[in-house]
């Protein structure tokens, strides 16, 4: 039997605009935009399937989509059409972009977490860094002091930040410092989904290649999901199994990463791959 995917996503289409004529079914534009009513489709009929303890990863220029794609998985855009589903939500058979507010944030707070390339979108930049982790735990029903100082100091050491620290506010802290807060704070009650939009962008190699060595533990050890965005395949190379290309708002192309490597199929796939050598 096949293994149920942890997350399925189905003809995924976000639109800016109302369409046309000429547009209606989402052909004939010009990159993602109609040449005619201006409409954007920044996600165009996306196709995605996760499964369990993979990571994921969604290469493409900027302006492709992917973080729209992301965005949208985790609520914070709204879909214009398409549906998915969560295998740790009602076993899978039930569109989440249909749900009430109420069962939305049910999601976000136990089934996914996200990262965000800016940590002022995932983190109170003043709060402690313990009280942001805590707020994700009481959000999800978590009410005993003791209980949640412990698993805030659990998942400060998975993240490797000093507990000697944990009473300081993220703004205090470098970018790198930052991220692994976002990371600790998205996983604090076990999600079985991690959402990565462009999460090591904008910081120095060194830090970058730290955290990415992160994300790789973080997948051992909490045997999690990975959907990963990124716009350098340098990044997508070293973390992802599979990996989807888009462009102008679609999946032009995926695969296993080392074959997307080795054998790119797509002239666009192709300048990604050639510019990393
Ligand atoms: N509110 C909006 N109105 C119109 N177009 C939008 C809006 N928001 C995003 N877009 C367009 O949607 C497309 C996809 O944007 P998106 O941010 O998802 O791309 P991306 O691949 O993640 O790029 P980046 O890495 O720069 O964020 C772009 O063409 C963008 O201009």
């Amino acid at each position: 039997m096949m293994e149920q995917p942890v997350l399925e996503v189905k003809n995924l289409t976000v639109r800016y605009g109302r369409t046309c004529e000429y547009c209606r079914n989402g052909s004939r534009l010009v990159k993602n935009t109609c040449p005619h009513c201006k409409t954007v489709w920044a996600c165009n009929d996306i196709n995605v399937t996760l499964y369990e303890g993979e990571i994921l990863g969604i290469v493409g220029e900027s302006g492709s989509g992917k973080s729209t794609l992301m965005k949208s998985l985790y609520f914070d855009f709204p879909v214009t059409e398409g549906k998915g589903y969560l295998r740790d939500f009602e076993d899978g058979r039930t569109d989440i972009f249909g749900q009430s507010l109420q069962q939305k944030k049910y999601i976000k707070n136990h089934v996914m977490g996200m990262v965000y390339q800016n940590p002022m979108l995932g983190l109170r930049m003043d709060y402690s860094s313990a009280g942001n982790i805590a707020e994700k735990l009481i959000a999800a029903g978590r009410r005993n002091y003791a209980g949640m100082n412990e698993r805030v100091g659990e998942l400060l050491d998975a993240v490797e930040i000093l507990q000697s620290r944990k009473k300081e506010p993220p703004k205090n802290f470098s970018g790198g410092m930052q991220q692994r807060v976002q990371i600790s704070k998205a996983l604090a009650n076990n999600p079985a989904i991690l959402l990565l939009d462009e999460v090591t962008t904008g910081l120095d190699l060194s830090v970058q290649a730290k955290v990415l060595e992160l994300i790789r533990r973080i997948r051992q050890e909490f045997h999690i999901s990975i959907m990963l965005v990124s716009h350098d395949l340098a990044v997508i190379r070293m973390l992802s199994d599979r990996t989807i290309v888009m462009l102008d708002g679609k999946i032009i192309e995926q695969g296993l990463t080392d074959q997307i490597l080795d054998d790119p199929q797509q002239p666009y796939t192709q300048q990604l791959v050639h510019s990393l050598l």
